[in-house]
């Protein structure tokens, strides 16, 4: 695998539409890019488990973005339904405590041990979200202390139930490696090439400075997919992942 395979496998592309064919549109000129696709709920809630499956199907790696967080045998059930529809990564919300992601960890074996050709996808943490600034952590969700230790104490408990990693900022990547491990994945959604428009996120930094905290993932979208030339926005991108190398 070359530098630019490698890093545009790091990417991953917000496929954030409306209808299954806006998202074919977008598809189509990313061609040739090897990133990973995340379809959230808007896509999801319209488009359903086919456009999984097609994007599957086009050899794309899937990020099934619905941040589960409910009792615990809901979350276990929905965790067998996403591991056997294929994806190669979801997210539970690990507000939703420990034992609701023990139980999603529970619904993913069991899809496994229920259909062994299955690849096991990456169960990730969700901790606290990127557009979440310390007032609204304080003053609306009643968490004391800083951003960064609810996000570390929520990846903590998110490794202590067995799950691989956590959807967090980069911004605090380097603290939840200091505490869960160098191979605890992050995922990083508030991603902000310069000077492009920060919009609804609260914690973001660059492409590059994401890489440089030592990031697994980038999430990406309204920065490509709302750009002039979405292709070369992509391209730009991955070109900064590299330098971080
Ligand atoms: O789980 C996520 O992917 C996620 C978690 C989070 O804390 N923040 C966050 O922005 N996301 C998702 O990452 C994407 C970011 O999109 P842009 O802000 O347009 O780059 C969206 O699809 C969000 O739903």
């Amino acid at each position: 695998m070359n530098r630019f395979e490698q890093a545009a496998g790091r990417l991953m592309v917000a496929l954030d539409y409306p209808t299954a064919e806006r998202a074919r549109e977008l598809i189509k000129t990313l061609e040739g890019i090897p990133c990973y696709m995340k379809v959230g709920m808007q896509l999801y809630y319209s488009a359903g488990p086919d456009f999984v499956r097609e994007l599957k199907e086009r050899g794309y790696s899937v990020f099934l973005d619905l941040k589960m967080h409910d009792i615990p045998n809901t979350v276990k059930n929905g965790a067998y339904s996403l591991t056997s529809l294929g994806v190669d990564m979801f997210n539970v919300h690990a507000a939703g405590g420990l034992k609701m992601m023990k139980a999603a960890k529970e619904g993913v074996m069991e899809a496994l041990s229920a259909s062994p050709s299955l690849k096991q996808p990456i169960l990730i943490g969700v901790t606290q979200l990127t557009s979440t600034d310390q007032k609204m952590l304080n003053q609306e969700l009643g968490i004391p202390g800083t951003v960064e230790e609810s996000v570390v104490c929520y990846a903590s408990l998110t490794k202590e139930a067995g799950l691989d990693g956590v959807v967090a900022s980069p911004l605090e990547v380097r603290a939840i490696k200091e505490t869960c491990g160098q191979d605890f994945k992050t995922v990083t959604p508030g991603i902000r090439p310069a000077g492009s428009a920060v919009g609804d996120q609260s914690r973001t930094l660059t492409p590059l400075e994401a890489m440089k905290q030592g990031t697994d993932y980038i999430v990406v979208g309204r920065p490509i997919i709302t750009a002039p030339s979405p292709r070369d926005a992509a391209l730009q991108i991955i070109e900064e992942m590299k330098q971080a190398w």
